[in-house]
């Protein structure tokens, strides 16, 4: 457990019904990466279908917006219906994508992994392909589920990083290897976004805000996972990190 600093980084939350009741819930794999690999305390972020942001915010000092298994609904992004079955959480994207656009413009500084990552690029304007392995010309970016969950989340495809960027300025080299647990993937790059990493298909796999006040990174990886046995991983939490505890210690003069 790392030395709690002055940070305190929200963390979204999805709906899931546990029986008779609906639960908002959050991977701990998200909160321990926050405790462990930061300075900063994760603090749960109810997806209700909406936020008082500005309240919010102006008690955070940094944002996480985590992966899920569900998809972002396709009329967020004027896409095609989803297949049939197809597992949504609209109170969730009714939550995340407002919150995106007041994180950005207020300053707070903004980390988003897989659906946080999709999240961030169609609040952008962007879209998504919705079945990457349909689309063709893609690697293969799903996990086996029938794989043991080690091997789901190890590493699976090398990313090229944009030289220049927040993700280069962070890790310090041109490529990594990275892990992939997604069917969707971006398709058109949202407005104002800088790509900061590709796999070796062309598919966006890191952009970065271009105006952002502060630090505003999404990847498609999960960074999350095993963080502090992955110097790669570490890297982008230790950046997260570093922009976290700056807006901390001027929220607290
Ligand atoms: N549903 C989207 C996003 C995938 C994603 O976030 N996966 C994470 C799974 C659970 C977790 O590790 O939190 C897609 O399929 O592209």
């Amino acid at each position: 457990m790392s030395e709690v600093g002055l940070a305190v980084v929200g963390v979204t939350a999805c709906n899931q019904q546990l029986g008779l009741h609906p639960f908002n819930i959050v991977g701990e794999k998200y909160l321990l990466a926050i405790a462990d690999a930061t300075q900063a305390w994760p603090l749960v972020i109810p997806s209700l279908g909406h936020c008082p942001a500005e309240v919010v915010l102006s008690r955070l000092d940094g944002i996480l917006f985590t992966g899920s298994p569900s998809n972002i609904e396709p009329h967020h992004f004027d896409g095609p219906a989803s297949e049939a079955g197809t597992h949504h959480d609209p109170k969730r994207d009714a939550t995340t994508l407002p919150l995106i656009h007041a994180a950005i413009k207020a300053g707070v500084p903004v980390l988003g992994i897989c659906r946080g990552f999709q999240e961030m690029n169609v609040a952008f304007g962007g879209s998504l392909h919705q079945r990457l392995h349909e689309v063709g010309g893609f690697i293969e970016h799903r996990e086996d589920k029938t794989a043991p969950v080690e091997e789901q989340y190890g590493l699976s495809h090398e990313v090229k990083i944009e030289p220049g960027g927040l993700l280069h300025d962070a890790w310090g080299r041109s490529s990594a290897e990275v892990n992939s647990v997604h069917t969707q993937g971006v398709d058109r790059l949202g407005v104002g976004l800088r790509p900061e990493a590709y796999a070796n298909d062309g598919l966006i796999e890191a952009f970065s805000v271009k105006d952002a006040k502060n630090f505003a990174l999404g990847v498609q990886w999960h960074p999350e996972w095993k963080v502090l046995d992955n110097a790669f991983y570490t890297a982008v939490f230790k950046a997260f990190n570093e922009a976290c505890q700056h807006r901390a210690a001027s929220r607290v003069k």
